[in-house]
């Protein structure tokens, strides 16, 4: 536990808040909710082939496939059907949205409407799951409007700054949750024993500096001018004009990276690129690279498209791509700024 963490369970911190008055007894049900449901898909991915869940969704040799065109994994399915029933009986929510569906799915009219919309990936890293390396979920909470007649896809597509709370959990070592209500960004661990998130980093701060990077440089030839600029730049190290040298580390699932990236600092990117250019990058805004925004700038760090601050884009669609930049401060600014300057027609 860090020297400033106080022993409190998430239960009690979220009453605390309650308290505060910087939640509602709603919010904090619904975050309840979710911390539950990610303890049971800890409990699934913890099992890995003992539990049968390993490999491909689908049947008779068929692959399933989700609105992404990706080919989902058995605890890509799961986890979302977890996640979907945890939340289903109603009462906080007027709507959930996932990674694995098509479009929205809306609590019926026979249980009451409430005023909470959520969104999730319900299993990020999902190409590492069978190699057993970290994977995890990440959700978004936006409020519900409450002047309309029926809910849709069309309500989720509010700007990251209207999000009331976001999270990732992870599924490592350690089961972790780290959630944001916009008073900071905290972290608790699983006690297996007891079966409850207890608080271990109250606060974490994101240093400004870092000489750390995290891409996938395997993409590098299909990468924009100003990017190719920016990590050439890194490669350079101490010859360069950085005059630092930097380490990479890439696990290719975006909480893991994340997480590093709040614990001991760093930047993530994943660029645009010529193979995801048409879709607008890779990851999506809605349930990926908001709540990470979120989190990241509640840690004192920044978060950008290269050209935005990423929590002031305006969606246009639920499963929207963009691309991502995020991290320590300083960092982040450096490589917005090689796309600045490439967009001001300078050399990056
Ligand atoms: O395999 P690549 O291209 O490096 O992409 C890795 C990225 O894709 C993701 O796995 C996408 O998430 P999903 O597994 O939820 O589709 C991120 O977690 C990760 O940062
Ligand atoms: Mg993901
Ligand atoms: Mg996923």
């Amino acid at each position: 536990m860090s020297p400033n963490a106080s022993p409190v369970s998430l239960t009690r911190y979220l009453i605390e808040e309650q308290r505060e008055g910087r939640i509602g007894p709603n919010l904090r049900l619904l975050i309840e909710v979710v911390a539950r449901a990610c303890k049971s898909i800890s409990i699934a991915v913890g099992k890995g082939a003992l539990g049968g869940v390993l490999g491909d969704a689908g049947t008779a040799g068929e692959a399933s496939i989700n609105v992404q065109g990706e080919a989902q994994k058995k605890l890509d399915v799961l986890s979302n059907e977890i996640l979907l029933e945890a939340n289903a009986w109603g009462g906080h929510l007027a709507a959930l949205a996932s990674e694995e569906m098509d479009h929205c799915v809306v609590i019926p009219d026979e249980y009451p409407r409430g005023s909470y919309l959520l969104l999730f990936d319900p299993l990020d890293g999902s190409s590492n799951i069978d190699v057993n390396i970290s994977v995890g979920t990440i959700f978004s909470v936006l409020r519900c409007p409450d002047d309309i007649a029926t809910v849709g896809d069309e309500h989720f597509l509010q700007p990251g700054t209207a999000q009331v709370a976001a999270g990732y959990c992870t599924y490592g070592p350690s089961t972790m949750l780290v959630l944001t209500i916009g008073n900071g960004t905290h972290s608790f661990t699983l006690d297996r024993e007891i079966g409850s998130f207890v608080m271990t980093t109250r606060g974490m701060r994101i240093p400004e500096e870092t000489r750390e990077f995290a891409v996938n440089m395997s993409n590098q030839r299909f990468w924009e001018p100003p990017m190719q600029a920016y990590v050439g730049d890194l490669l350079a190290g101490t010859q360069g004009p950085r005059g630092k040298d930097f380490n990479m580390r890439w696990v290719a699932s975006m909480v893991a990276d994340v997480h590093r990236i709040l614990t001991r600092g760093g930047i993530f990117s994943y660029p645009l690129d010529a193979k995801c250019a048409d879709k607008g990058g890779k990851l999506r805004l809605m349930y990926e690279a908001n709540p990470m925004a979120f989190l990241v700038e509640q840690a004192g760090g920044e978060a950008s498209t290269g050209r935005q601050r990423m929590l002031d884009v305006a969606p246009t669609g639920l499963h929207q791509r963009v691309p991502v930049f995020l991290g320590s401060k300083r960092e982040v600014q450096a490589a917005v700024g090689y796309h600045t300057r490439h967009d001001m027609g300078s050399a990056a």
